[in-house]
């Protein structure tokens, strides 16, 4: 899939030079997948008396290359900028620390001798150069490319991914402005931007491994090996920590076909195309996940989203064609004080005050995410039921309609962009991607149009509706919920 793949031509130098070992296979440029691992003799692993045993792996590397975050902390020991850098940071996480590092070393492989405030160089100052930097995942496709994602479930993700990289790139300004190495190189030259630290984080993301001994790490000539869900090959770590691709038992490759690992247990379309830029429809699974919009007139709704915490979402899931849904805040958002729920400020042992939440006056603080399973035993249960299901069938309606729609402003406008402008490989993967998504939520809806006429021929709904209608002014509950959702 990369577009720019780099000069790998010169790669083979620096992996003999940093002791990289290749056997019956080399690293070439494979159509639509960017630099992949491919066979140069027939590759296969009989089993003997033995069992099935590897000669010699396909691929090996010396442990001291791979970048993890004990590697970053070592180098840290040995270069005083880049300790001053990782301490000013405070970066804790395995990702925080292997993208400074990235960073830094993209900064260094940009600088000449003549240049001031140079870094120490490394054997991925050399390494990153043959690195796909053309911006494939999503969160670093234009504004044009991003705007195909419309409808589908990347449209917000991808939009807070990238608020927060522009958070975390203002931090790391606020952080380092006071060590003058790094003020100076990062902001007074301007050596990095938001592009190089999206870029790194894209690396991050889509090259690191998640090895035996040493976490998740970037092994170089490893990271180059594309990803199947049938794959040839997988990595381990040897017994002196070296790291190496080795045949499947049961495999064979002929001459001139791809070696491929797993990156993992089967994800969702978004997920992969998120992390990846890529789909494989035929391995995804049949999953998607929304963000469920809070009724604005709702005065409850602050004190549900404080006490439900989590992000207010709907998983939609059809297995072997049947759709189920799963929205644990959606069921509390339908409720409200006439139905019994209550919200109390008590006083806490510390003399602190606490937000609390109750249903039928039991504390059900806790159990936010529970609101299905504690109403199932109430009289009005499928009221409650029929008032999700109208406002999810409401939300997916706009949903659908959003993603078959052409892109176009908050305030309706079409957004016009220059076709030219577009990557093809990023326009067939959101192609790719609306496909799926658009059938899931064409099911969701039919499903949900099915629930809904099933719930408004049920008795005890038709008594609740009947008892609305005779109900004097102003005696109907007047819940958000109810006035929001049309029943009908
Ligand atoms: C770990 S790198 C593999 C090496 C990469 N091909 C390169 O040129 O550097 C992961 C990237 O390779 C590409 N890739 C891996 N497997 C792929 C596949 N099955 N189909 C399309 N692209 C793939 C994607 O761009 C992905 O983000």
């Amino acid at each position: 899939m990369p577009a720019n793949p780099g000069p790998i031509e010169g790669l083979p130098v620096w992996q003999r030079l940093h002791g990289v070992q290749f056997h019956k296979c080399e690293l070439q440029l494979i159509k639509d997948k960017g630099t992949g691992l491919v066979a140069t003799e027939p590759l296969s692993l009989v089993a003997d008396e033995e069992g099935f045993k590897n000669d010699r792996p396909l691929l090996t590397v010396p442990r001291g290359l791979a970048l993890s975050a004990e590697a970053v902390r070592e180098y840290a020991n040995v270069d005083n900028h880049f300790r001053e850098l990782l301490n000013a940071t405070g970066h804790e996480t395995a990702r925080g620390k292997i993208m400074l590092y990235l960073l830094v070393h993209l900064v260094r492989s940009r600088q000449t001798p003549s240049d001031s405030h140079r870094v120490a160089a490394s054997p991925w100052t050399d390494y990153i150069k043959y690195l796909e930097r053309d911006g494939l995942l999503p969160s670093m496709w234009s504004e044009g490319e991003r705007n195909l994602l419309q409808g589908t479930s990347l449209e917000q993700a991808v939009a807070a991914k990238r608020n927060s990289l522009n958070q975390e790139l203002e931090e790391l300004c606020e952080k380092t402005k006071q060590l003058d190495f790094w003020n100076e190189l990062f902001w007074e030259q301007r050596k990095i931007s938001f592009e190089d630290w999206a870029l790194v984080d894209a690396w991050y993301r889509s090259r690191c491994l998640e090895l035996p001994s040493s976490g998740d790490a970037m092994v170089p000539s490893i990271d180059m090996a594309n990803h199947s869900y049938d794959p040839e090959a997988y990595y381990d770590e040897d017994s002196d920590g070296d790291i190496e691709i080795l045949l499947r038992p049961g495999y064979s490759v002929d001459p001139g076909k791809e070696v491929t690992i797993s990156y993992g247990k089967l994800k969702r379309a978004s997920e992969m195309l998120f992390s990846y830029g890529f789909i494989d429809k035929a391995y995804s699974t049949d999953e998607m996940t929304l963000m469920v919009r809070s009724f604005e007139d709702d005065p409850l709704s602050r004190a549900k989203e404080h006490i439900f915490g989590g992000m207010p979402t709907v998983q939609l899931r059809r297995t072997d064609g049947v759709l189920k849904w799963h929205s644990p805040f959606l069921h509390l958002m339908c409720l409200n004080e006439e139905d019994g729920l209550d919200f109390r400020i008590l006083q806490d042992n510390e003399g602190g005050r606490q937000l609390r939440m109750f249903w039928q006056d039991k504390d059900v603080t806790e159990r936010a995410a529970d609101f299905e399973e504690l109403t199932r035993e109430h009289e009005l249960c499928s009221v409650f039921r029929l008032r999700a299901v109208s406002i999810l069938l409401q939300q997916m309606v706009d949903q659908l309609g959003r993603l078959r729609r052409a892109p176009q402003y908050e305030d309706g406008n079409p957004i016009h962009v220059d076709a030219s402008d577009l990557r093809p490989v990023c326009v067939q993967a959101a192609a790719t991607l609306k496909e799926i998504e658009g059938s899931l939520l064409e099911a969701t809806v039919a499903a949900l149009e099915k629930e809904q006429q099933d719930l408004l021929a049920d008795e005890r709904v038709k008594a609740y509706l009947g008892s609305m209608e005779e109900a004097p002014m102003g005696t109907a509950p007047s819940n958000a919920a109810n006035e929001d959702v049309d029943f009908s």
